[in-house]
């Protein structure tokens, strides 16, 4: 048991630590792994990636306070639409995840180091195939472009037709030059979510939709806020959570006031296993909004040595 972390003066919150094979490695990762923890109002999740310092970690630990110890605001809606999120794999790979998802919306990773551009386009135009011409089709770049191979990139991938591009280069500056160049919509991942302030970078010139992610951001609350203080369409996008996690996701974009794009939720697809027998899986293209309880964290749960670093980290990240 750890201590809750207001004051020291709440409820005690049980934690355990859960580890999870991804079906397909993503962001650098083959394997997921996390703790949830259990206060009065229900599961929350501290997941921070292990990359991650325990000054940039708080949030995430926020967000899992949030959830453990006070719930979400009320709901606006009963169902999220959103993408499958497709990984940088082969075409015929891209085509097979997009054709089994259900979905609309397709979120594809591209600039993928050791990749092409026509490793990119490659799977792009499978996406299309796969998805119909009424689909809709998102690339996330992950700030791995400057300005003019942006154009350049972003040119070549619109021939299948883009709703936006996510994250094409790494700074404020860049998207605002970028912006100029291109007829693309531009959405703010890393730019909001890493910004020591999320709430007043400016991104007036920078974007045309705002990318909002619960863990990374210190919660819900704090995400509407977020949304509110740059009055921008946003997109929310999973940290790739367990379902417990996704369902914080849900919970905000649930309750944000407009919900104009799909959501980038569908990432427990991604996972091998999760800590519930009721994974939040899209049907038809959209997640039910409910909070799934964690009944398979016997069987999701990591080795010793993993949970001893989580539990270390917890300590670090609450001192
Ligand atoms: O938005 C989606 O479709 C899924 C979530 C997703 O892409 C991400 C989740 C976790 C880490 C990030 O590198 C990545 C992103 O950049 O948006
Ligand atoms: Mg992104």
């Amino acid at each position: 048991m750890i201590p809750a972390p207001v004051g020291g003066t709440g409820p005690a919150l049980e934690a355990r630590v859960w580890s999870v094979p991804l079906r397909t490695r993503f962001r650098g990762i083959d394997v997921r792994d996390g703790v949830l923890v259990r206060g009065p109002a229900g599961w929350g999740e501290f997941s921070p990636f292990w990359d991650y310092d325990d000054a940039e970690s708080r949030r995430w630990w926020a967000a899992a306070v949030e959830a453990a110890v006070e719930g979400w605001p009320a709901p606006l809606r009963s169902s999220v639409p959103v993408n499958v999120t497709v990984p940088a794999v082969d075409a015929e790979r891209a085509h097979a995840i997009v054709s089994a998802s259900g979905c609309r919306t397709a979120k594809v990773k591209v600039a993928e180091p050791g990749q092409s551009p026509a490793d990119d386009l490659a799977r792009v135009e499978a996406v299309r195939d796969a998805l119909g011409p009424a689909g809709a089709i998102r690339v996330d770049a992950n700030a791995a472009w400057d300005v003019d191979t942006a154009v350049a990139r972003i040119g070549e991938l619109d021939r299948v037709g883009l709703e936006y591009v996510e994250q094409p280069c790494a700074t404020l500056e860049q998207l605002v030059a970028l912006r100029r160049r291109i007829d693309v919509r531009i959405a703010a991942d890393e730019v909001v979510r890493r910004s020591a302030d999320p709430l007043r970078v400016d991104l007036r010139e920078a974007c045309d939709v705002v990318v909002l992610k619960v863990q990374p951001l210190g919660g819900v609350r704090a995400a509407l806020r977020v949304a509110d203080a740059h009055g921008l369409p946003c997109v929310v996008s999973s940290a790739l959570e367990s379902s417990v996690g996704i369902a914080a996701g849900v919970a905000l974009a649930a309750a944000l006031p407009e919900l104009p794009f799909a959501c980038g939720l569908a990432t427990v697809a991604l996972f091998a296993d999760d800590v519930t027998s009721s994974p939040l899986l899209p049907v038809d293209g959209a997640l039910p909004v409910v909070r799934p309880e964690p009944d398979r964290l016997a069987e999701a749960a990591a080795d010793a040595d993993t949970d001893a670093r989580w539990r270390a980290r917890l300590d670090a990240v609450r001192a």
